[in-house]
């Protein structure tokens, strides 16, 4: 379906949980976060539920996220019960990475197609400290899990932060030497708790290539059909690509085709806008299909033509990224 501004909806993101394993500096508070009651999530056959809605109005494609979407025991068979629906023909995964060893040949099994996999940096000192304690090697472990069972292509996020991990942009960029690793650069938005000092520690994507530029040629890279709103580009001779998601400088709202839906059960139009829809409550008292349809109609209608990160900053009541999804 299209929304008013003529952009097709057909990508449904998922927070399916907003509790983590990891606590990154810039996404959630130290001591972590205040845990909702069990009844407060949806529970996957809900999602599922919901799914179906969706696809009746043109949702074809998912993307799993979180919180860490692998801490949600039943992922696995949540995929298999979405890759059933008709209509729904890509589900994709955000994770950090951390428990996808482990998982990586039962999710491909279930029908989940690719994976995004979020690492900041690529020194385990380093990783830990950001983190708030994790173990880089349990990701690297995880993203040979994931070439090896053919989650691909496999994304790799990097938030570029000024003197914290500004210094490692080649290392990542030589990782797609040998590999096949699609690495995007993402400019930090003030979101969460980076929400206070995004603007000071932000790189934007063109002071990223102008860095890059000077050790590298980069030519524009394959653009390749359903890829998401990054731009690519590759070094001659080297496997993978290199790309740039700058929600800040160059916004790609003009061609956004997404909904977000809230481990709580809200459907939001937008990452950055405040409103929402509840479409917990109505589904827990009995609505028929075509009610929950109207819901996605809805929603779809009051997508905003853009966000306005930057104008307004994020604010003490916002949802953070871990519930809305990233
Ligand atoms: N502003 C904005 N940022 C987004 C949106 N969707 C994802 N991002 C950011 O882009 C980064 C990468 O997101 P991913 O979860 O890997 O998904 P994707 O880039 O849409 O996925 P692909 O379709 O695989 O390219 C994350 O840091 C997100 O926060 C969005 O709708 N708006
Ligand atoms: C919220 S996480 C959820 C999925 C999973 N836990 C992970 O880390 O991939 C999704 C993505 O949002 C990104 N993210 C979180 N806060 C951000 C911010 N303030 N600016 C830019 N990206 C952010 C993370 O780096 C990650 O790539
Ligand atoms: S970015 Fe992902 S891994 Fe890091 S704290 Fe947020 S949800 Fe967890
Ligand atoms: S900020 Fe909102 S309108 Fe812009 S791309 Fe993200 S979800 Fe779409």
């Amino acid at each position: 379906m299209k929304d008013t501004f003529e952009r097709e909806i057909n990508y449904l993101r998922i927070s399916i949980t907003d509790r983590c394993n990891l606590r990154c500096l810039y996404c959630m508070p130290a001591d972590g976060v205040e845990l909702k009651e069990h009844e407060d999530i949806l529970r996957l056959e809900e999602i599922t539920e919901i799914v179906r809605a969706g696809a009746a109005v043109g949702i074809s494609k998912i993307r799993i996220t979180g919180g860490e979407p692998l801490v949600r025991r039943g992922v696995v068979e949540f995929i298999r019960q979405l890759k059933a629906i008709p209509g729904i023909d890509d589900i994709a995964l955000t994770t950090n990475g951390v428990l996808l060893a482990p998982l990586a040949a039962e999710l491909k099994a279930a029908g989940l197609n690719r994976v995004n996999v979020s690492l900041d940096t690529l020194r385990s000192d380093r990783f830990r400290e950001l983190t708030r304690g994790g173990q880089i090697e349990k990701v690297w472990e995880g993203l040979a899990a994931a070439l090896e069972h053919g989650l691909t292509p496999v994304k790799l996020n990097m938030v570029v932060m000024r003197g914290f991990n500004d210094d490692e942009l080649f290392d990542f960029v030589e990782l797609t030497r040998e590999r096949e690793l699609h690495v995007r650069f993402i400019e930090l938005m003030p979101i969460g708790t980076a929400d206070a000092w995004a603007h000071q520690r932000r790189l934007t994507m063109e002071e990223i290539l102008l860095q890059l530029g000077r050790r590298y040629t980069l030519e524009p890279g394959p653009r390749v059909a359903g890829w998401g709103p990054a731009r690519y580009y590759q070094v001659p001779g080297y496997r993978g690509t290199v790309g740039f998601i700058s929600p800040i400088s160059q916004h790609f709202c003009g061609t956004c085709n997404r909904l977000r839906l809230t481990a709580e059960g809200m459907l939001r139009p937008c990452l950055h806008a405040r409103r929402e829809v509840d479409i917990k409550t109505p589904l827990r008292q009995g609505a028929r299909f075509e009610e929950l349809v109207a819901i996605f109609q809805d929603v779809i209608g009051q997508k905003p033509q853009a966000h306005s990160m930057g104008e307004t900053g994020w604010g003490e009541n916002e949802r953070k990224m871990f519930q809305i999804g990233g």
